[in-house]
Protein backbone atom coordinates (compact mmCIF):
# COMPACT_ATOMS: atom_id res chain seq x y z
CA UNK A 1 0.00 0.00 0.00
CA UNK A 2 1.81 3.52 -1.01
CA UNK A 3 2.66 5.29 2.02
CA UNK A 4 2.16 9.38 1.24
CA UNK A 5 4.42 11.39 3.79
CA UNK A 6 2.49 13.42 5.42
CA UNK A 7 4.26 16.83 6.49
CA UNK A 8 2.11 18.07 9.11
CA UNK A 9 1.48 14.42 10.95
CA UNK A 10 5.24 13.76 10.08
CA UNK A 11 4.80 9.98 9.63
CA UNK A 12 3.57 8.13 6.60
CA UNK A 13 -0.06 8.17 6.01
CA UNK A 14 -1.75 5.17 4.08
CA UNK A 15 -3.58 5.86 1.19
CA UNK A 16 -5.89 2.70 0.92
CA UNK A 17 -5.53 1.61 -2.52
CA UNK A 18 -7.61 -1.70 -1.82
CA UNK A 19 -11.91 -1.09 -1.73
CA UNK A 20 -12.40 -1.05 2.28
CA UNK A 21 -15.32 -4.54 2.34
CA UNK A 22 -18.40 -3.32 1.88
CA UNK A 23 -20.82 -3.26 3.44
CA UNK A 24 -18.57 -2.02 5.96
CA UNK A 25 -19.19 -1.71 9.72
CA UNK A 26 -16.91 0.22 11.81
CA UNK A 27 -14.39 -1.18 13.95
CA UNK A 28 -15.47 0.86 17.02
CA UNK A 29 -19.22 1.65 18.64
CA UNK A 30 -20.12 4.23 16.72
CA UNK A 31 -23.23 4.51 18.34
CA UNK A 32 -24.42 2.39 15.33
CA UNK A 33 -27.91 1.27 15.00
CA UNK A 34 -28.98 -1.45 17.15
CA UNK A 35 -29.89 -3.87 14.20
CA UNK A 36 -27.91 -1.84 11.90
CA UNK A 37 -29.61 -1.77 8.23
CA UNK A 38 -26.52 -2.85 6.00
CA UNK A 39 -25.70 0.13 4.35
CA UNK A 40 -24.66 -1.56 0.92
CA UNK A 41 -22.54 0.57 -1.08
CA UNK A 42 -24.22 1.81 -4.52
CA UNK A 43 -21.04 1.59 -6.30
CA UNK A 44 -19.37 -1.91 -7.17
CA UNK A 45 -16.37 -2.08 -4.46
CA UNK A 46 -14.36 -3.96 -6.78
CA UNK A 47 -13.87 -1.04 -9.28
CA UNK A 48 -10.97 0.29 -10.01
CA UNK A 49 -11.25 3.83 -8.83
CA UNK A 50 -12.25 6.20 -11.21
CA UNK A 51 -10.52 9.93 -11.48
CA UNK A 52 -12.52 12.18 -9.57
CA UNK A 53 -14.43 14.46 -11.27
CA UNK A 54 -17.03 16.32 -8.11
CA UNK A 55 -16.20 17.33 -4.42
CA UNK A 56 -18.72 17.09 -1.87
CA UNK A 57 -17.49 18.71 1.17
CA UNK A 58 -18.79 18.47 4.92
CA UNK A 59 -18.61 21.86 7.04
CA UNK A 60 -18.78 21.79 10.87
CA UNK A 61 -15.31 21.06 11.71
CA UNK A 62 -13.92 20.67 7.63
CA UNK A 63 -14.64 24.03 6.30
CA UNK A 64 -15.71 26.01 9.32
CA UNK A 65 -14.25 25.87 13.17
CA UNK A 66 -17.36 25.16 14.83
CA UNK A 67 -17.08 21.88 16.91
CA UNK A 68 -15.74 24.06 19.46
CA UNK A 69 -18.36 25.68 19.68
CA UNK A 70 -20.84 21.93 20.45
CA UNK A 71 -18.08 21.18 22.94
CA UNK A 72 -17.78 24.59 25.38
CA UNK A 73 -22.08 24.16 25.25
CA UNK A 74 -21.79 20.79 25.69
CA UNK A 75 -19.44 21.24 28.84
CA UNK A 76 -21.37 23.99 29.97
CA UNK A 77 -24.88 21.94 30.13
CA UNK A 78 -22.56 18.31 31.80
CA UNK A 79 -21.41 20.77 34.36
CA UNK A 80 -24.90 21.48 35.97
CA UNK A 81 -24.68 17.51 36.62
CA UNK A 82 -21.38 17.64 37.68
CA UNK A 83 -20.24 15.35 34.48
CA UNK A 84 -17.38 16.10 32.24
CA UNK A 85 -17.52 15.94 28.61
CA UNK A 86 -15.11 13.69 27.02
CA UNK A 87 -13.76 13.06 22.92
CA UNK A 88 -14.69 9.55 23.36
CA UNK A 89 -18.86 11.00 23.59
CA UNK A 90 -17.78 13.90 20.86
CA UNK A 91 -16.59 11.30 18.17
CA UNK A 92 -19.74 9.59 18.47
CA UNK A 93 -21.69 13.21 18.45
CA UNK A 94 -19.86 15.08 15.83
CA UNK A 95 -21.51 14.98 12.24
CA UNK A 96 -24.75 13.63 12.98
CA UNK A 97 -28.14 15.72 12.43
CA UNK A 98 -29.27 18.02 15.89
CA UNK A 99 -31.47 14.86 17.11
CA UNK A 100 -29.75 12.32 16.68
CA UNK A 101 -26.80 13.94 18.40
CA UNK A 102 -28.81 14.75 21.50
CA UNK A 103 -29.93 11.55 21.42
CA UNK A 104 -26.66 9.98 21.71
CA UNK A 105 -25.90 12.65 24.50
CA UNK A 106 -28.73 12.34 26.95
CA UNK A 107 -27.99 8.13 26.74
CA UNK A 108 -24.16 8.01 26.82
CA UNK A 109 -24.43 10.74 29.73
CA UNK A 110 -27.09 8.62 31.45
CA UNK A 111 -29.30 11.40 31.72
CA UNK A 112 -32.22 10.33 29.52
CA UNK A 113 -33.85 10.43 32.96
CA UNK A 114 -33.61 13.75 33.66
CA UNK A 115 -33.50 15.87 30.13
CA UNK A 116 -34.55 14.47 27.12
CA UNK A 117 -33.10 14.81 23.69
CA UNK A 118 -35.51 17.67 22.70
CA UNK A 119 -34.88 19.37 26.26
CA UNK A 120 -31.18 19.53 25.51
CA UNK A 121 -31.57 20.94 22.04
CA UNK A 122 -33.56 23.69 23.57
CA UNK A 123 -31.37 24.23 26.48
CA UNK A 124 -28.08 24.43 24.20
CA UNK A 125 -29.69 26.53 21.55
CA UNK A 126 -29.82 30.03 22.88
CA UNK A 127 -26.10 29.58 24.10
CA UNK A 128 -25.22 28.27 19.94
CA UNK A 129 -26.98 30.97 18.32
CA UNK A 130 -24.40 33.64 20.47
CA UNK A 131 -21.66 31.43 19.25
CA UNK A 132 -22.47 30.50 15.26
CA UNK A 133 -22.07 33.88 13.61
CA UNK A 134 -18.21 33.99 14.78
CA UNK A 135 -17.42 30.87 13.09
CA UNK A 136 -14.52 31.19 11.42
CA UNK A 137 -12.67 29.23 8.51
CA UNK A 138 -10.72 26.12 9.13
CA UNK A 139 -6.79 26.76 7.48
CA UNK A 140 -6.75 26.00 3.69
CA UNK A 141 -10.97 26.03 3.17
CA UNK A 142 -10.92 28.95 1.58
CA UNK A 143 -7.68 28.17 -0.73
CA UNK A 144 -9.38 24.90 -1.37
CA UNK A 145 -13.02 26.01 -2.63
CA UNK A 146 -11.42 28.96 -4.87
CA UNK A 147 -8.98 26.63 -6.48
CA UNK A 148 -11.98 24.31 -7.63
CA UNK A 149 -14.21 27.12 -8.32
CA UNK A 150 -11.28 28.52 -10.89
CA UNK A 151 -10.41 24.97 -12.18
CA UNK A 152 -14.67 24.46 -13.18
CA UNK A 153 -14.56 21.48 -10.75
CA UNK A 154 -17.82 20.91 -9.84
CA UNK A 155 -17.91 21.04 -5.47
CA UNK A 156 -21.26 21.04 -2.83
CA UNK A 157 -21.55 20.81 0.91
CA UNK A 158 -23.37 18.33 2.76
CA UNK A 159 -23.48 18.93 6.11
CA UNK A 160 -25.72 17.55 9.03
CA UNK A 161 -26.17 21.14 10.50
CA UNK A 162 -29.51 22.18 9.66
CA UNK A 163 -30.57 25.02 7.76
CA UNK A 164 -31.22 27.56 10.82
CA UNK A 165 -27.81 26.68 11.84
CA UNK A 166 -26.35 26.94 8.78
CA UNK A 167 -27.28 30.69 7.94
CA UNK A 168 -26.17 31.46 11.09
CA UNK A 169 -22.39 30.09 10.83
CA UNK A 170 -21.86 31.00 7.23
CA UNK A 171 -23.07 34.53 7.73
CA UNK A 172 -20.08 36.41 7.76
CA UNK A 173 -18.77 33.93 5.12
CA UNK A 174 -21.45 34.25 1.87
CA UNK A 175 -18.97 35.16 -0.69
CA UNK A 176 -17.06 32.27 -0.08
CA UNK A 177 -20.10 29.86 0.44
CA UNK A 178 -22.36 31.36 -2.51
CA UNK A 179 -19.50 29.63 -4.36
CA UNK A 180 -20.85 25.82 -3.49
CA UNK A 181 -23.12 24.76 -6.26
CA UNK A 182 -25.75 23.06 -4.36
CA UNK A 183 -26.29 22.73 -0.23
CA UNK A 184 -27.81 19.80 1.58
CA UNK A 185 -28.90 20.57 5.22
CA UNK A 186 -29.36 18.12 8.08
CA UNK A 187 -33.22 19.25 8.06
CA UNK A 188 -33.42 18.18 4.08
CA UNK A 189 -36.35 16.52 2.93
CA UNK A 190 -34.32 14.10 1.48
CA UNK A 191 -32.00 13.19 4.37
CA UNK A 192 -34.23 10.65 6.58
CA UNK A 193 -30.84 9.33 8.32
CA UNK A 194 -27.59 11.51 9.53
CA UNK A 195 -24.42 10.54 8.79
CA UNK A 196 -23.10 7.15 8.86
CA UNK A 197 -25.72 6.90 6.75
CA UNK A 198 -24.81 7.69 2.95
CA UNK A 199 -28.55 9.68 2.24
CA UNK A 200 -27.00 12.53 2.62
CA UNK A 201 -24.01 11.97 0.11
CA UNK A 202 -26.26 10.34 -1.93
CA UNK A 203 -28.59 13.09 -1.74
CA UNK A 204 -26.11 15.46 -2.94
CA UNK A 205 -24.36 13.80 -5.56
CA UNK A 206 -27.96 13.41 -7.21
CA UNK A 207 -27.96 17.65 -7.37
CA UNK A 208 -25.07 18.16 -9.69
CA UNK A 209 -25.35 19.12 -13.23
CA UNK A 210 -26.42 15.80 -14.92
CA UNK A 211 -26.71 13.74 -11.51
CA UNK A 212 -26.27 11.71 -10.17
CA UNK A 213 -23.11 11.35 -10.26
CA UNK A 214 -21.37 8.23 -9.96
CA UNK A 215 -20.28 8.33 -6.37
CA UNK A 216 -16.58 6.50 -7.86
CA UNK A 217 -15.67 9.71 -9.16
CA UNK A 218 -16.94 11.69 -5.69
CA UNK A 219 -14.81 12.97 -3.62
CA UNK A 220 -15.34 14.05 0.16
CA UNK A 221 -13.99 15.80 2.48
CA UNK A 222 -14.91 15.30 5.98
CA UNK A 223 -13.85 15.17 9.88
CA UNK A 224 -15.96 13.15 11.63
CA UNK A 225 -16.03 9.47 12.12
CA UNK A 226 -19.47 9.29 11.50
CA UNK A 227 -19.05 11.37 8.23
CA UNK A 228 -16.16 9.14 6.92
CA UNK A 229 -18.56 6.45 7.13
CA UNK A 230 -20.84 7.82 5.81
CA UNK A 231 -18.87 8.47 2.57
CA UNK A 232 -17.76 4.91 2.41
CA UNK A 233 -21.50 3.18 2.51
CA UNK A 234 -22.00 5.92 -0.48
CA UNK A 235 -18.91 4.06 -2.39
CA UNK A 236 -16.94 7.20 -2.43
CA UNK A 237 -13.41 8.27 -1.89
CA UNK A 238 -13.23 10.09 1.48
CA UNK A 239 -10.57 12.72 2.87
CA UNK A 240 -10.64 12.92 6.21
CA UNK A 241 -9.13 15.63 8.11
CA UNK A 242 -9.75 15.01 11.71
CA UNK A 243 -9.28 16.94 15.31
CA UNK A 244 -5.54 15.67 16.39
CA UNK A 245 -7.48 15.15 19.51
CA UNK A 246 -9.65 12.44 18.06
CA UNK A 247 -8.38 8.80 18.83
CA UNK A 248 -6.57 8.01 15.88
CA UNK A 249 -8.36 4.73 15.46
CA UNK A 250 -10.90 6.58 13.84
CA UNK A 251 -9.16 7.06 10.79
CA UNK A 252 -8.98 3.69 9.71
CA UNK A 253 -11.63 4.00 7.56
CA UNK A 254 -10.64 7.16 5.35
CA UNK A 255 -8.54 7.16 2.02
CA UNK A 256 -6.52 9.44 2.72
CA UNK A 257 -5.44 11.68 6.29
CA UNK A 258 -4.70 14.81 6.50
CA UNK A 259 -3.63 17.51 9.33
CA UNK A 260 -4.83 20.22 7.47
CA UNK A 261 -6.58 21.31 4.00
CA UNK A 262 -3.37 23.39 3.43
CA UNK A 263 -1.77 19.95 2.78
CA UNK A 264 -4.05 18.45 0.29
CA UNK A 265 -2.32 18.07 -3.24
CA UNK A 266 -5.55 18.07 -5.48
CA UNK A 267 -3.12 15.60 -8.07
CA UNK A 268 -3.12 12.60 -5.38
CA UNK A 269 -6.63 12.55 -6.67
CA UNK A 270 -6.58 13.74 -10.49
CA UNK A 271 -7.30 16.77 -9.50
CA UNK A 272 -5.94 20.06 -11.24
CA UNK A 273 -2.49 21.01 -8.75
CA UNK A 274 -2.33 24.83 -7.29
CA UNK A 275 -0.95 27.04 -9.55
CA UNK A 276 1.02 28.37 -6.44
CA UNK A 277 1.45 24.72 -4.23
CA UNK A 278 3.64 26.99 -1.35
CA UNK A 279 0.63 29.95 -1.24
O1 LIG B 1 -21.99 17.42 8.98
P1 LIG B 1 -21.27 18.57 9.64
O2 LIG B 1 -21.17 19.80 8.77
O3 LIG B 1 -19.96 18.20 10.26
O4 LIG B 1 -22.25 19.06 10.84
C1 LIG B 1 -22.39 18.34 11.96
C2 LIG B 1 -23.03 19.17 13.04
O5 LIG B 1 -24.30 18.69 13.30
C3 LIG B 1 -22.19 19.21 14.28
O6 LIG B 1 -21.55 18.01 14.52
MG1 LIG C 1 -18.00 17.81 10.22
Amino acid sequence: MPRLLCQRLAFPIPIATSPIPFPYFPTKSLNFPKNPTPYLAMANPSAAKAPITHVIFDMDGLLLDTEKFYTEVQEIILARYNKTFDWALKAKMMGKKAIEAARVFVEDTGLSDSLTAEDFLVEREAMLQKLFPTSELMPGASRLIRHLHAKAIPFCLATGSNKRHFELKTQSHHELFSLMHHVVNGDDPEVKQGKPSPEIFLAASKRFEGGPVDPNKCLVFEDAPSGVLAAKNAGMSVVMVPDPRLDSSFHDAADQVLGSLLDFNPSDWGLPPFDNPAS
